[in-house]
């Protein structure tokens, strides 16, 4: 993986320095009865990386698909660039935002390098009789393509497994992968779903030199993540979502602080809630009932 930061090229979508890429405001998502993000208000200029956090159905996937036209919002706008976003997944990447998906979304038995491909094409202009016809034009256009698809791999570190099935790829590899492809969209903009979901501490260290190259090429960074340490390392400014709404929003060592975020993770002591005395109580009760069970397997064994 590249990680000298200062010498890439930036990418084609990336935004001036400072200037607020995604904008969005007042997002609220209701299914049914329920309402899964309530009223959220966030920016992200170019040059940030920004983490979004909250313990699990908090709704920070929800507001992922709200801003890469999943789902619609009942209420509230997302804008890129200041253009209000259309509201379908494939016009949302062609305007520059691109994503990942918690669970895996790679083509399993085409190639790596057909993946990333794959992530291209809002970004190739040949036609279809073009392809059909295959001229001097649609040569060319290929060509480049791969070339940006095999620099693509270069970045992540996985140039050398270009001719490999996507499915044959180790975990870790694979969400190398999917970062690659969603590059290929060229994007201004990249939301990471869990980039480290099931990495060990390694391969966590490495995607988060992996994003710092990212935003270094210029593409500003949102990314949800349960691994606190990886995010308040990574990201110049965390917002927190507890039950749909935005509980805070601030640097790392202010979220990090603030005691309600903490009381949103760990859970607030209820009231009448067992003392030191009936816990241990409770704990004897079950060492006294596992050792009986564990006699009378012995016992079983010994006929
Ligand atoms: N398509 C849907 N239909 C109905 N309810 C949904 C839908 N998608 C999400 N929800 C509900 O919305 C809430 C927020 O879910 P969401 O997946 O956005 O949370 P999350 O913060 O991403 O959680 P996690 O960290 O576990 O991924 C949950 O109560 C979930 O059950």
């Amino acid at each position: 993986m590249t990680t000298d930061t200062t010498t890439q090229d930036t990418a084609p979508g990336a935004a001036a320095s400072g200037e607020t890429v995604l904008d969005a405001r007042g997002v609220t998502m209701r299914f049914g009865g329920l309402t899964a993000v309530r009223g959220v208000d966030l920016t992200v200029n170019s040059g940030e990386i920004v983490g979004l956090i909250g313990p699990n159905g908090a709704g920070k996937t929800t507001f992922f698909n709200c801003l890469t036209g999943l789902y619609v919002p009942t209420e509230g706008e997302v804008r890129y660039k200041g253009q209000v976003l259309p509201p379908k997944s494939f016009k949302v990447t062609a305007a520059g935002i691109a994503r990942t998906f918690q669970n895996i979304r790679l083509f399993a038995n085409m190639t790596v390098l057909e993946n990333v491909l794959v992530g291209r094409h809002t970004r190739t202009k040949e036609g279809l009789w073009s392809a059909l016809l295959r001229g001097p034009g649609f040569h060319r256009a290929e060509a480049a393509s791969r070339a940006r698809a095999m620099e693509l791999l270069q970045f992540v570190g996985l140039e050398h497994k270009a001719e490999h099935l996507a499915r044959n790829l180790p975990y870790g590899e694979q969400r190398k992968l999917e970062i690659a492809r969603a590059l290929a969209s060229e994007p201004g903009l990249l939301l990471l779903d869990e980039p480290t979901a099931g990495m060990n501490p390694q391969e966590t260290r490495a995607t988060e030199e992996l994003v710092f190259a990212i935003r270094d090429k210029g593409i500003a960074v949102l990314v949800i993540e349960h691994d606190m340490r990886f995010i308040f390392n990574l990201c110049d400014r965390v917002a927190v979502l507890v039950q749909g709404e935005k509980l805070i929003e601030g640097d790392s060592a202010t979220v990090q602080g603030d005691e309600r975020v903490i009381a949103a993770y760990l859970g607030e002591p209820f009231e009448n809630a067992p003392g030191d005395e009936e816990v241990a109580e409770v704990e004897a009760a079950e060492a006294h009932a596992e050792a009986t069970t564990d006699a009378a397997s012995g016992k079983e064994n010994d006929r």
